[in-house]
């Protein structure tokens, strides 16, 4: 793994109420990295994750991410041109429902050409070349790249919206719970193909999911969330093998007990 992390969060809080958001929040994240915040329904797990995003400032505490540059950007000290472009250009955000990281109303083709537009992409047939290379890539029906969205399958849309995601070759994408909701089958081979394309990629990824065998099936680091705090952190063997917090020890015991 790389020395120089990627992402650096120092004492980062944003709370509703007492105990409700995430609070006094540290940790470092690695090129390369796939990291996996867990805990139950509540915990603020989707509160971080969209502080860690530049999508939700915090009330305190600081969120670094070095650039493709070397640079290193304080996010909330950027104007929020700046988040929204980092947003399109080097991360990516993969959401739990598909239609809020798809636009439903235009093509599979389009919603995949546009990310590539934004970041300044202005050859139609590349445009279009590239578009159906990733289809092909998430294992999407190329002969489908003028329909819309809304026509797709749920499992479908989520393929659509990973290549719509990858296509300008983010360093860093934010995953909520990006197989929640999908037929057990479905979630299996979306499972491999991240797990491939994570790898291939070399990507590093932030995901939030209460399912800990896709925390264990992707992620190589976990961090363990309570009440907005985290209890416990490591290697995702070490903590689901032998976890030592016993809110850590209650979550493994939960899914293994029928
Ligand atoms: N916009 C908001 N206004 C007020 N309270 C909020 C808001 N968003 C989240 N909360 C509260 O903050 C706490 C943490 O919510 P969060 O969505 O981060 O948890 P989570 O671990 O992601 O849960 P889930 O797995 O159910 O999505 C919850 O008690 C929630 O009700």
């Amino acid at each position: 793994m790389n020395s120089e992390p990627l992402m650096r969060v120092d004492n980062l809080s944003k709370l509703y109420a007492p105990g409700k958001g995430c609070e006094s929040i540290s940790f470092d994240l690695y090129p390369g990295e796939v990291l996996g915040i867990v805990g139950e329904s509540g915990s603020g797990k989707s509160t971080l994750l969209n502080s860690l995003s530049a999508r939700l400032e915090p009330d305190t505490g600081s969120v670094l991410y070095k650039r493709s540059n070397g640079e290193w950007l304080d996010l909330y000290k950027l104007p929020e041109s700046e988040r929204r472009r980092l947003l399109r250009t080097e991360w990516g955000v993969v959401h739990q429902h598909a239609r809020d990281g798809l636009r439903m109303n235009v093509s599979a083709g389009a919603n995949i050409g546009e990310r590539l537009m934004a970041v300044g992409e202005r050859n139609y047939s590349k445009i279009r070349d590239k578009g159906l290379r990733w289809m092909k890539d998430v294992e999407l029906d190329v002969s489908r790249v003028d329909d819309k969205p809304s026509t797709y399958s749920g499992g479908m849309q989520q393929r659509l919206q990973i290549a719509r995601n990858l296509v300008t070759h983010p360093r860093l994408i934010f995953m909520d719970e990006p197989t929640g909701g999908l037929d057990v089958s479905v979630q299996a081979r979306l499972l491999d193909l991240l797990r491939t394309l994570v790898t291939e990629l070399n990507l590093a990824v932030i995901i939030v999911t209460h399912d800990l065998a896709v925390a264990r099936l992707l992620a190589q680091r976990l961090v363990v969330m309570r009440h907005g705090h985290i209890v416990e952190t490591g290697l995702t063997d070490q903590v689901l093998d032998d976890p030592q917090h016993p809110y850590t020890q209650l979550l493994v015991s939960s899914v293994l007990t029928p």
